[in-house]
C-alpha cells in the first residue's frame, strides 16, 4: 500500500491503479478490523476514475462498504449533475455494492433541511459523536474548492455542523449540502485525486504554499488523526517545485 504523500503519476489511467490499489487494502483492512467500510466520495472527475477502477476489484468486501456524498447538488437523483447518479450508475449491479449502502440525498427538501436530513442518515451508520470515516475521496476544483467547500465562503469557518447547506456555491448548482472540515479532518485516510494543467496552479499553493495562511479550502483539509494522499497527473503536477 502507497504511503501517505504526493503520488505524481504520469497519467489517469496510472492513478486509476494506484488509487484503487489504495482504496482495495483500506476497505479490506477496514472489513477486518470494524466489520464496515465507510467512504464518502465526490462528484466531478473523481467518480469515473473511481468506479472505472473499482469494477476490477470482487474481492473488498463490497457487502461491507457503505457510501457516502463528501457533498451532493441539490438535483434530482437522475439529474446529470447528482453526484450519488454517477455513484450509482457507475458500481450498482456490476459490483455487490448494494443500491441502499449509497447514501442519496434527499433532493426534494430545502437545502437547509436536506442537510439535516443527511446528518441524521450518517447518524445511523456511525456511533461517534463526529463520524470518523475510514475514507473521503475528494477532488480539488481549478479554483482550490473541494467537496462544496469554496475559497472565501463562511463554511470554512462552520464548527458545528456534520452537513452544511450551501445556496450561494460559485459553481452551479447554486444549491447544494457538503461535508463539513470538521468530519473530513476527522478521517482515517483522506485522499485527493487532481488531474489536468487547469488544476496545476492551485495545486502548487496547496502542496507548497505557507501552511499557516494558507487560503484555499483543499488545504485546509489535514486529518487530525489521518492518513492524506495526493494523487495527481503530470499535468496537475507541472507547476511543483520537485516532482
Ligand atoms: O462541484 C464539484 O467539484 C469538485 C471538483 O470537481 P472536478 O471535476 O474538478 O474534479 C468535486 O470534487 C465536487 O465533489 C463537486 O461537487
Amino acid at each position: 500500500m502507497a504511503e501517505e504523500g504526493v503520488h505524481v503519476l504520469a497519467d489517469q489511467a496510472t492513478i486509476g491503479t494506484e488509487l484503487g490499489a489504495l482504496v482495495a487494502a483500506k476497505a479490506k483492512e477496514a472489513v477486518a478490523s470494524r466489520g464496515v467500510f465507510t467512504i464518502a466520495v465526490s462528484g466531478g472527475s473523481t467518480t469515473k476514475i473511481f468506479c472505472q477502477e473499482m469494477l476490477k476489484h470482487a474481492d473488498v468486501g463490497w457487502e461491507k462498504w457503505r457510501v457516502f456524498m463528501a457533498d451532493e447538488r441539490l438535483v434530482p437523483l437522475d439529474h446529470e449533475d447528482c453526484n450519488y447518479k454517477g455513484y450509482k450508475e457507475g458500481l450498482v449491479g456490476s459490483v455487490p455494492l448494494a443500491a441502499e449502502h449509497i447514501y442519496p440525498i434527499n433532493p426534494s427538501l430545502s437545502v437547509e433541511a436536506a442537510a439535516e436530513d443527511y446528518t441524521q442518515k450518517l447518524k445511523q451508520v456511525f456511533s461517534e459523536d463526529v463520524p470518523v470515516f475510514d475514507m473521503v475521496l475528494l477532488g480539488m476544483g481549478p479554483d482550490g474548492h473541494t467537496a462544496s467547500l469554496f475559497p472565501g465562503h463562511k463554511l470554512l469557518q462552520e464548527r458545528t455542523l456534520l452537513v452544511a447547506p450551501i445556496s450561494d456555491s460559485p459553481k452551479p448548482p447554486p444549491n447544494r449540502v457538503t461535508l463539513t472540515l470538521k468530519v473530513l479532518n476527522r478521517a482515517r485516510c483522506a485522499v485527493f485525486v487532481c488531474t489536468g494543467e487547469s488544476k496545476a496552479a492551485n495545486v502548487k499553493v496547496v502542496l507548497e504554499g505557507n501552511e499557516q495562511d494558507n487560503p484555499l479550502p483543499a488545504a485546509l483539509v489535514q486529518p487530525l488523526d489521518g492518513e492524506l494522499h495526493w494523487y495527481l497527473d503530470s499535468a496537475a503536477a507541472s507547476q511543483l517545485s520537485q516532482q
